[in-house]
């Protein structure tokens, strides 16, 4: 499936918007503020109930407004609409008209990725950007996993809440036993999806950044020593666990990170490096996303020029005529996208101006 038609009301400038979308190649040029990063937010939210911008709804909700209202109808005329009011708090959700509790209902029709200009500096700043990526792909490819996190943010709770209040005994233990169940659990399907995800890595540095290709090292480090049981690494931390208050090691701390000949890719990645490999390991998840969903990926790219030049622009080309996505590209002008526009017309291009988005024809 792909999105075929976006409504959105209030959400930032864009008021009142309702555009139909090609299938595949979706190319949004305007200037700084007409709300190309707006657009790509809602879908954004959409798949996330959140935005990539701000942790403030307030910020979201068109000035003076209370509420917004994104939905979108797609391929297979599936209604999926997402409401959030802030003088409430209430969010709603719907699917084909039938109103969901969960977010996650609304999530498994619709998997959206975002690569814009700071998503390198996010995602090699620190884990916590690098977890949600895994855990994104974990979500969509791997069935098991939503179960199994559910269950295992339900026990890192109590578990946490045994540590805060300085419970010991035989709830701690327990609590902990059923941690180290569900951790070790997370943990190996994890491991499972990496190596998948290295596979498809390969493939995708082949044309983005050749020089790498089968040369990068993808680490996973669990949460906790791999050569260790994790019931003995908590035994021995236990003073040290009740003085901070909250589990230190475990599936919750895991990281992922990417060498090269033993050295972190990012120490020495040029910015538009970092920029190809990001985009790289996304089209890699995309695809993996791609092979198990019914529904086809969703990729926004905002603003591709930034960073970027014309061979670098070129690859990128070539390496999206393989992937079977449907693309959201953003520039502020035609020339940043034009080695990447397919040059037998199959493609839909707009031009955003006042939070509007009309149709350019070809
Ligand atoms: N809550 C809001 N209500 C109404 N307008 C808003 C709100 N938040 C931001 N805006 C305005 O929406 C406009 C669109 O912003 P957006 O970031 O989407 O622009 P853009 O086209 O991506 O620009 P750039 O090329 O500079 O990244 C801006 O002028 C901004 O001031």
């Amino acid at each position: 499936m792909s999105i075929v038609k976006l409504t959105t009301n209030n959400f930032r400038n864009l008021e009142n918007v309702s555009t139909t979308f090609h299938s595949d190649f979706n190319f949004f040029i305007g200037q700084n503020g007409s709300g190309k990063s707006s657009l790509l937010e809602s879908i954004f939210f959409l798949g996330h109930g959140k935005s990539f911008r701000t942790a403030k709804i307030d910020n979201v909700v068109t000035f003076k407004h209370t509420n917004f209202i994104v939905s979108v109808i797609d391929s297979n005329n599936k209604r999926l609409g997402l409401l959030r009011d802030t003088a409430t708090g209430l969010s709603e959700i719907k699917i084909d008209g039938l109103r969901h509790n969960k977010f996650s209902e609304l999530a498994q029709n619709i998997a959206v990725q975002i690569i814009t200009p700071e998503s390198f500096k996010i995602f090699f700043g620190g884990p916590r950007e690098r977890r949600r990526f895994v855990d994104l792909g974990m979500f969509h490819v791997k069935h098991k996993f939503s179960e199994q996190w559910k269950e295992f943010t339900q026990v890192l709770k109590q578990r946490n809440a045994c540590l805060k209040n300085q419970l010991i005994g035989q709830q701690f233990d327990y609590w902990t036993n059923s941690f180290c169940q569900t951790c070790i659990n997370i943990a190996s399907l994890r491991n499972e999806y990496l190596k998948d995800l290295k596979k498809e890595l390969d493939k995708w540095l082949t044309i983005l950044l050749p020089e790498f290709q089968n040369e990068i090292n993808v680490m996973y480090l669990q949460g906790w020593n791999s050569k260790k049981s994790l019931l003995d690494i908590l035994n021995q931390n236990k003073e040290r666990e009740y003085e901070k208050g909250h589990s230190l090691f475990g599936a919750q701390r895991f990281d992922v990170r990417f060498q090269y000949k033993g050295v972190a890719i990012e120490t020495f990645l040029s910015r538009g490096q970092q920029k190809l490999f990001l985009l790289a390991l996304t089209f890699a998840q995309a695809k993996l996303i791609g092979q198990v969903k019914r529904v086809k990926p969703i990729l926004l790219i905002d603003d591709i020029g930034a960073e970027l030049d014309a061979n670098s622009r070129n690859a990128f080309f070539q390496s999206i005529k393989e992937l079977n996505c449907q693309l959201f590209i953003t520039a502020i002008d035609e020339q940043a996208l034009e080695p990447i526009i397919p040059k037998d017309n199959n493609y839909y291009m707009f031009h955003v101006e006042h939070g509007r988005i009309s149709a350019i024809s070809k």
